[in-house]
């Protein structure tokens, strides 16, 4: 039996986390898993239930869990609270240790009309963004005051390269080709994670083809020739804004899974969007990035790649049948394209 610390979150998160739970339920059914939810508060509804965006049960239920699912958190609700639930997320990635965070972007064949990009342009898009998860400015020391605050931006060698194995590892598995975004011209943080990633590449990668990229030009080629690329590493900062980025490639940022993955097997596994207040409460969140992430938890947490195939396949198909939200200009809801998904599995 696999335990899964169950985190709905705010705005959308529950909305999507329950289309994703219906979907593991189905898979678990189609392949006699079982898997035991344990419902946890996070992020803003945790505030409001205890004042606390990440409470010390929920901590120990992520902790002892298999997987952890998570929705989204935050929200303007929360905005001035002491703790903010960004706060709590934050807490919560580096408790885990989760330092490598997978955000795969791909288009498949005959699927180029969803995205609102050129459909030649996305043809044969199909990356792997490797971004470092728990180190860098989102991390560092902060000073906050009226007239002046600042955020410090810390790497150590070991952090870069432990991520960048990650991603070598996956570019062996892939097309074999790893592009290292920085700002290396002016960040020293940049300067060391170039040449933590040239060392790792000479000792024990040459046969991954290596780049670099400075992220300015690479938040351009994202756009221009997005088919180019294959694994993308970049540290936290630049990876939050180029992945969000690299979502419109399929078509929406609701269509955009993510595994966050540490050294052991225990991984979180979330949507990359966030609590979409815009949408929240109306039914119209794309239930697909959180589906897909459901997928990456059978696969990277319990080992279930039959039936994290098989949610990828039904996902696909839905699409390719004309099935979707109206974010990619679709007539469904989020419960009614999830049906289809449950359907199909
Ligand atoms: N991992 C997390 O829980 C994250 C939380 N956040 C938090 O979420 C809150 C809102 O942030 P925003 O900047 O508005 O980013 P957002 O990702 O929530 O929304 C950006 C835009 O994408 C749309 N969108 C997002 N998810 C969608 C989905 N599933 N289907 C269709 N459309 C979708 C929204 O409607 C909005 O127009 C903030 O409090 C932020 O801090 C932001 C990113 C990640
Ligand atoms: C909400 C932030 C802490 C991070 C974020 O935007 C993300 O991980 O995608
Ligand atoms: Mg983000």
């Amino acid at each position: 039996m696999a335990m899964i610390a169950f985190l709905p979150g705010d705005g959308v998160g529950p909305e999507v986390a329950d289309a994703a739970k219906r979907v593991l339920e189905a898979a678990a059914k189609k392949f006699s898993l079982t898997l035991d939810f344990k419902d946890c508060f996070f992020g803003g509804a945790a505030i409001d239930a205890c004042g606390d965006p990440f409470p010390s049960e929920t901590k120990e239920a992520c902790l002892g869990a298999d997987a952890i699912f998570l929705g989204a958190i935050g929200g303007p609700k929360w905005d001035k609270a002491k703790r903010r639930p960004e706060a709590g997320l934050l807490e919560m990635r580096k408790a885990l240790g989760v330092y490598a965070n997978l955000r795969p972007v791909s288009v498949a064949g005959g699927m180029e009309h969803l995205s609102p990009l050129r459909e030649a342009r996305v043809k044969g898009v199909d990356m792997l963004i490797v971004r470092e998860l728990t180190g860098g400015m989102y991390f560092g020391d902060r000073t906050e005051g009226d007239d002046r605050a600042t955020d410090e931006c810390l790497y150590t060698k070991e952090e870069v390269t432990r991520v960048a194995r990650i991603a070598f590892e996956a570019a062996r598995k892939r097309k074999g080709r790893v592009a290292s975004v920085d700002k290396a011209n002016v960040l020293a943080t940049s300067r060391l994670w170039r040449n933590a990633v040239n060392e790792l590449h000479a000792a024990e990668y040459k046969d991954v083809e290596l780049s670099h990229m400075l992220v300015d030009a690479m938040a351009m080629k994202l756009i221009q020739a997005p088919a180019e690329y294959d694994v993308i590493l970049t540290e936290n900062l630049f990876g939050d804004i180029l992945s969000d980025e690299a979502s419109v490639l399929s078509g929406s940022i609701g269509l955009a899974p993510s595994a966050s993955l540490g050294d052991g097997t225990r991984g979180l596994f979330e949507p990359i969007h966030g609590s979409a207040p815009d949408i929240a409460g109306q039914g119209k969140a794309n239930p697909a990035g959180a589906i897909m992430s459901a997928a990456m938890l059978l696969r990277y947490s319990l080992n279930e790649g039959a039936a994290a195939d098989a949610i990828e396949a039904a996902v696909s198909k839905a699409l390719a049948s004309g099935r979707g939200t109206g974010d990619i200009g679709g007539e469904d809801n989020t419960a009614s394209f999830t049906d289809a998904v449950v359907e199909l599995i």
